[in-house]
This record gives C-alpha cells, structure tokens and sequence, in this order.
C-alpha cells in the first residue's frame, strides 16, 4: 500500500514536476511574449511622440506661412486700397491732417470724393483712407451726434475748399440753432462772397434761390447739350463755368418737424436735380428723401457707417483744429480777392513744340485775363498789323518777348520769319541773336538790329528788304492765281512762305525829320502795311513816344491798316480817343484791341515777366536744340559795334567800309583809268580817316598784283596808321615831309601809262599849297592809272589844292565825308544844298559820282591791329 501510495506519490510527483515543468515554459513564453508586446508598445509609443512631434513642426510651419502669406497679402491690399484712394482723393481731399495742406488741382481732374477717416481695424486703419463722394457725386446725409456730425462737415468743406480753386467753391450754411456759429471757422469766406450764412426764416428764400440757379444753369449754361456740368467741363476743357454750391443744412427733431410743405418738396427737389448742376446738400438732421445721389453717414461715437464704404467701419478722423480753419478761409478770400494768379512766360507754350500752320494767321496767347483765361491775339488777314503803345518802363519790349515767346514755342521756321528792330539804345533783342556768352539763337529770327537809334538808314533797308519780299510773294501769287498766302501755299506746297512778322521798336524814329528818308519810310510802310495783308508780311510798330503815334495819325491811310492795338497803361493815342481802358489798367496789364481800339473790343490781358533771362533761355535752348538742320542763324546788327576789316574780302575795288543793310557788305570805290576816278576822304576825324584809307589801300593790294603803291603822310597823329599800312603794302614808296611827296609827284607827272598806281596821302592839305602838283595829278593822273586817294581835313582845303575859290571838283568823282555837313558837301554832290548829312561818330557818307544817285552811310571797318 504504502509502495502503491509511494508509487502513486511519485506518479504525482512526476505529473507535477511535468506539469510544473509546462508551466514554467509556459510562463516563460508568457514572459517573453509579454516583453515582446511591452517593446512593441514603446516602440509604437516612441514612434507616436516622433509623429506628433513632425506634426507640431509642419503645422507650426504651415502656420507661419499661412501667416506670413495672409500678412503679405493684406499688406499688398491694404497699400492698393491707400493707393486707389490717394489717386480718388488726390492732395488736399485725401491728407491726413497731419500733413493736410491746400493743393493745386491736378489740370483736368476734379476731385470727387472726399476723407472722413480711416478704414477698418488697425494696423490697416493707420493707412486706408475713408472716402466719401461729394462734388459731382452726391448729396451728404447725416445723422448722428450733432457735434461729431458737424466735426465731419467741418473737415470734409475744408478738404472741399483745399482741393479746388478759390471761387470755384461757393458754401451756404443754414444753421437755425447756432446761426453759423457751428462753422464759424468758416466765416473769413464771407469777405470773398464765398459763404452766406443763413438764419431761421432765410430758409425758403435760400431753397428757393437754388432751385432757380439749378433751373437757370439747365436752361442756359447746359442748354439740352450735356447732362451735367461735370460732362461739360470734361468735353469743352475749359474751366467750369459755375461754382460747386454746397448747401450745408444743420438741424434735428424740431427743426424737421417744422419744415413746411413747400420747403420740403423745394429741397427734394434739389436732391434730384441739384447734382447736376453742381448744387450739393449736406444736411444734418433734416429728412432727405431717397435718392441714388443721396449718400447716408451714420455717426455714432468716433465711428461711422456709410453706404460708400460697406461693412467696413470708419474710425472717423479728428475734426480739423478751428485756427487751421480759418487761417485756410481767410487765404482762399485773400487769394479770390487778389484774382487768380497770372499765368507765368512758360504757361505761354504749348505742350508740344511747333505743330501750328500759319497758313490763315498766327494765333497766339499774350497772356491770361482777370478770369484766368489765355487773352490770344491774331495776325493774319484780319488783323493784320499791329500797333504796341506805353510810355517808358511800361512794359513794352517785355510784351513783345511775351508774344515771341508764345510764337515761337508755336510756329517753326517754316512757318515763322521774324525781324526785330529796336531803335532804342539798349540790346533787348540781342539775346534772339547768337552771342559771346550764349551760343543759341532763336530759330525763326533772321535778323535782329540792336543800338540801330542813330543808324535809320538800316531801319530803311529793312523796309526795302521786306518790300522786295513782298513783290516776290506778290509775283509767286501772280504765278499760281493766288490771293492771298494760305492759297499760294496750297498751290506751292513745296515752297518756303513763312509769315513774316518784323517788330519795330521805337519805329518813330524811322519817321522822325522831314527828310527824303523819312518820306521814304512812310512809303514803304504804306505799302507794306497795304499789300502785307494778304501776303503774310505783318508788321509791329511798337512807341513809347506820342509824337511818333501822332506823325503816323496824320497818314490816315497807313493806320488804318493797324487794327490790332496794344495799349500798356497809361499808353496814349494808342485806343480810339473814346476808349479810356488804358488809364485805369494796373501795372504789367495791357489792352488788347483787335478792331482799332473801339471800347466794346477791349481785352484785358495780364503780362507774364518775360523779361526774365533763365525762363527765356530754357525756351530758347529747346527751340535752338530742335532747329533744322543746315538753318543760318540771325544777322546781327549791332549799331554800337565797329564792323572789322574783312581780310578774307576778294573786291574789285576800294572798300571803304561797311554799307548798312540787311545782309552785310562792303561800300567798294572802282578806281577805272578814266578822269576823276579819284577818292577824297573829308573831315578832321584822324582815326577814322585813317581806317577808310587803311581799307582802301590793302584792299587795292588784293586786286591787282601789279599795282604800285606810294604812302604820303604830312600829318604825325595819322603816321601810326599811315606806317601799318606802308608795312602791309609790299614795295611801296613812303613819304613823310612835304618835299619828298613834292618829289614823288613831280615824277608821277611825267610817269607813263602803265599798271596801277595809288598814291594815299594822309593830310594834303597839311602841305599848305607847297604841292603845285598835286592838282596837276588829280586832274591827269587817272586817266593815266595814276589814282590819288587822299584825305583833306575839310572842302575848304580840298578845294584849295584843286585851285582855290571858285574851283571845280570834277577831278575827284568819289568821297567818304566824316565830320562834314552836308551843305559843305553841296560842290561835290549833285542835290542842290548839299545831301541831308549830319555827322555822327563812326560813320562817314560815301558818295561815287560814277554808280550813286545819292550818298549813302557807310561805318568805317576797324583796320590793322
Ligand atoms: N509783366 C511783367 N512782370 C514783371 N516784370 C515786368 C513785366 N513787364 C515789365 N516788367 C519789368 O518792368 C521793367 C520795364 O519793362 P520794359 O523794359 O519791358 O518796359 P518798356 O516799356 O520796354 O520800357 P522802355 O521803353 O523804357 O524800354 C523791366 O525791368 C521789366 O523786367
């Protein structure tokens, strides 16, 4: 038993120990399975941080960038919504007041719309104005707390006010609580007629009155062509005819409800109408009927609701401070009182250079009237010349360069010929010409005559220059049948006619004296001013002086021609004698008269400073930079200037000296082998004396290479001149005592016919009678080619050495007279009494029996330097 019990035992011992064999290994992989799992979960675990981790940082990526994409982006908007609003509210309409200030408008554009604030939540709101539209737009309506509202007011009709031009702006205020005290900033406009306040029973009267102005402006001023005036100022470029009236209306409860019937369908029917024509409401507290121009503020604390900016709140701006207020009122009045300012020499050009035809006239702007408007004046077939009036210091040349000013920024070359001439002393025109300091020149300018007050002889050439150009047009227009310039030029396209414009100043000079000159002057005036007319030569008399305009009323005929006047202040004679516009203009001012000064014909025309050399040099330089190409510049005549002797000069004769005309040459004295053909120069003047023979005798040098040359000199103060040009003629023969020339002319007494010889004495008269010769020469010698030129110191002596009292002067048949005058010239000229010469430094009257009818000036050249 106990065996079976043992055995048994140990059955069960060994199933136990089987069994706790299993269940260790079963434990044991229980174990290794729960430490697989456990790794496999920090594992997972581990993995799960590392995703949330990645995760966090892309979202925190993603984050920033959707950020910084949103802040990028809202920048751009919130700079395109300021930039848009800056360009609708442009300077003063737009500025924050920190920076607000009035502005010029823009040319052609109005503003409309106008800040109330800024927009939306900060930062945005620092930078996105708040607009609202008004003048053109619409009509304002607000509501809200009365003093916020009226802040509002006050800094939208400032803005208003800053953004247009003074007068252009007119304010009503109806304010029954306050009586104006509300916008009492405002009140300096009133000196101006710019603001009317407007009391509690003015009301009806007030509506009233708009609504006539609003029916009147339909009527007559849009008159069934445009729909508004906006479109009309837009479509004619003009300036607008009438004010923006803005109608500023301040009530509330009880005022509403006392508005009558009438008054109220008065003001509806402004809002309907009144935007039109300019008549804008900003009403406050008073109903306003429902309108599409009809605008709604809601103002509640500093914010503000309005259709024009939607959902977007506006954080309204501070009202502006009351001194700024009327500082702006009292300037605007000021400026309005003082008119606007008068347009500046620039503002006289146009955008574009030179793209005017002058084939029917030449239009262009002096400068602008009291109204701010160009005054233009014309000259073509009607009218066609014109008459400048004012007495010294007036402003005459500064309107003439006001007016070439704005012909030539208009007309180029081809279209425009211009001649100035100024007798007065001075170089007004000189700055046209190319000089020493400034190289340009203006391009249409062919000729300019400065300092030319004592030299009318050049006024005279020019006269009979543009008379010549005028039978040349005449005879072009004969060809092509045409009458006047604009068909000559349809007929010859490709044919150079400019018109012509020569300005005279001072042109009284020209007709002063009641010599042959004169009456020559008058003549080619006449007929210029006749027949110019449709050849486009228009002439430009300009005076200071009554007496010139009075020689020229005595010519009825000739003024006649002259419709266009110009009258400076003060100017006499110039107007119709009924026409008193001239006393009463102020100073820079001109009348302007196209119909021979009858009053009705008045203009008056506010002058620039043209004067001003860098405003006329910035025009100049860009007309001479646009020149065509191969354009010769101006002829200076400069009377104060000595011409000097032309060494490159080829003459087949003598020169003496430089002739007086348009177009430079030298006065040349043929010395032929015939009787006569000798030369005397007269008076006491050494030095100029000295250079009429310098001239001659190098010029002779040039003409024939075997002339001979003998210099005598009886006089010290001629020797230096003398000796230079004995130096400058190769082989020439020098005699400076009276017996040597005694001897030189005892041999040229018995010389032969041969080539040339020139004989320049200088002071044969100083020889007192000690050359019996002499007389011989000057009657023998020519027609031998022995030629005497030689300076006497007056006729008396001349004619001494040519046989005394009595004697005639058929040996000398050509003299250059200095100080002489002309009745002393009477034996040696043919007009009876002598020609009409009084002596004037630096010019010398040339006579030469062989080719001239009359004497004519000549200005010695500056010789041998
Ligand atoms: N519109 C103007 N604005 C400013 N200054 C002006 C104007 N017109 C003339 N002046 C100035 O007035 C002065 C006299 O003008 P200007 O020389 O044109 O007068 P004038 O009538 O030609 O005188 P005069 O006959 O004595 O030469 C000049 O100094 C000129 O600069």
């Amino acid at each position: 038993m106990a065996s079976v019990r043992q055995g048994v035992v140990a059955g069960v011992r060994r199933d136990l120990a089987v069994a706790r064999g299993l269940t260790r290994a079963a434990l044991s992989a229980a174990e290794t399975a729960r430490d697989e799992a456990r790794r496999h979960r920090d594992e997972a675990l581990a993995r799960h941080g590392e995703r949330l981790s990645t995760l966090a940082t892309a979202r925190e990526a993603a984050r920033n960038e959707i950020r910084a994409r949103f802040d990028q982006t809202a920048g751009a908007v919130v700079e395109d919504l300021a930039a848009v609003a800056a360009s609708c509210a442009p300077g003063a309409a737009g500025a924050s007041w920190r920076t607000w200030r009035p502005t010029e408008p823009e040319r052609g554009r109005r503003p409309g719309l106008f800040r109330i604030g800024t927009l939306g939540q900060e930062p945005a709101a620092a930078t996105i104005p708040a607009l609202v539209p008004l003048l053109d737009h619409a009509h304002l309506s607000f509501t809200g707390d009365p003093s916020t509202v009226d802040g509002v007011i006050a800094g939208l009709l400032l803005r208003v006010l800053g953004s247009t031009r003074p007068g252009e702006v007119r304010l009503t205020v109806y304010d029954p609580e306050q009586l104006g005290g509300s916008l009492a900033g405002f009140a300096p406009l009133g000196n101006a007629d710019l603001l009317t306040f407007v009391g509690p029973g003015g009301l009806t009267a007030m509506l009233d009155d708009l609504v006539e102005q609003i029916r009147r402006i339909n009527e007559s001023v849009l008159a069934g062509e445009y729909a508004s005036l906006a479109e009309l100022t837009a479509a004619t470029a003009a300036r607008r005819p009438e004010p923006w009236r803005l109608v500023v209306l301040l009530g509330d409860a009880a005022t509403a409800a006392d508005l009558t019937a009438g008054q109220r369908a008065q003001l509806d029917r402004i809002v309907r109408t009144g935007v039109a024509c300019g008549v804008h409401v900003l009403a406050r507290g008073l109903p306003i009927e429902t309108h599409p121009t009809v605008e709604r503020v809601a103002v509640s604390g500093g914010t503000a609701a309005c259709g024009a900016t939607g959902v977007l709140p506006v954080r309204l701006d501070p009202p502006p401070a009351a001194d700024r207020v009327a500082a702006a009122c009292r300037e605007l009045a000021e400026l309005l009182l003082a008119g606007p300012p008068a347009a500046r020499f620039a503002d006289l050009a146009p955008e574009k250079l030179w793209t005017e035809c002058s084939a029917t006239g030449l239009a262009a702007p002096l400068g602008d009237g009291p109204d701010g408007e160009f005054v233009e004046v014309l000259l073509g077939d009607d009218p066609p010349h014109a008459l400048i009036g004012g007495p010294s210091g007036s402003g005459k040349t500064n309107l003439i360069y006001a007016w070439l000013g704005a012909l030539t920024a208009r007309y180029s070359p081809d279209e425009l010929a211009l001649y100035l001439l100024d007798f007065k002393e001075g170089v007004s025109f000189a700055r046209f010409a190319p000089g020493r300091r400034d190289p340009s020149w203006l391009p249409q300018v062919r000729l300019v005559g400065v300092n030319v007050n004592g030299d009318r002889e050049f006024g005279l050439a020019l006269l009979r220059h543009l008379g010549e150009e005028l039978r040349r047009r005449a005879h072009a227009a004969k060809r092509h049948e045409a009458t006047k310039l604009a068909e000559l030029r349809a007929e010859d396209p490709s044919g150079h006619w400019p018109r012509i414009v020569a300005v005279i100043d001072e042109f009284q000079v020209l007709l002063a004296g009641r010599d042959a000159m004169a009456t020559e002057a008058v003549g080619l005036l006449e007929d210029l001013a006749r027949r110019g007319r449709s050849q486009g030569i228009h002439l430009v008399l300009a005076s200071q002086d009554v007496s010139g305009i009075e020689a020229l009323w005595g010519r009825s005929a000739l003024v006649a021609q002259f419709t266009l006047r110009i009258a400076l202040p003060k100017a006499r004679r110039i107007l119709a004698d009924t026409n008193l516009a001239a006393d009463v203009i102020p100073r820079f001012h001109a009348v302007v008269n196209a119909d021979s000064g009858v009053p009705d014909a008045n203009r008056i025309v506010r002058l620039p400073d043209a004067s001003d050399r860098g405003a006329w040099r910035a025009l100049q330089e860009k007309l001479w930079h646009a020149r065509p190409e191969g354009l010769e510049p101006p002829r200076l005549f400069d009377g104060d200037a000595v011409p000097s002797y032309p060494e490159e000069l080829s003459a087949d004769g003598a020169v003496l000296g430089e002739t007086i005309d348009v177009q430079p040459r030298p006065a040349v004295v043929r010395l032929a082998r015939a009787p006569g053909r000798n030369l005397a120069v007269l008076g006491t003047r050494v030095e100029e004396a000295c250079a009429v023979l310098g001239a001659a005798g190098r010029s002779l040098a040039t003409v024939d290479d075997d002339a001979r040359f003998s210099v005598v000199c009886l006089d010290d103060d001629a020797s230096p001149a003398a000796g230079l040009l004995h130096a400058a003629l190769p082989g020439a023969g020098w005699y400076d005592d009276a017996g040597a020339a005694a001897e030189l002319l005892a041999q040229l007494a018995d010389t032969p016919t041969g080539p040339p010889h020139y004989v320049i004495g200088y002071a044969w008269d100083a020889a007192a009678g000690r050359l019996p010769a002499l007389r011989e020469l000057l009657a023998r010698g020519p027609e031998r080619h022995v030629h005497v030129l030689g300076w006497w110191r007056g006729v008396t002596r001349l004619r001494d050495d040519l046989g005394g009292v009595g004697a005639r002067f058929d040996a000398v048949g050509a003299w250059v007279a200095l100080d002489v005058h002309g009745s002393e010239l009477s034996p040696l000229s043919p007009q009876p009494g002598g020609p009409s010469w009084y002596p004037r430094p630096h010019r010398a009257l040339f006579f030469d029996r062989a080719v001239h009818r009359a004497p004519e000036v000549i200005i010695p050249y500056e010789v041998g330097r």
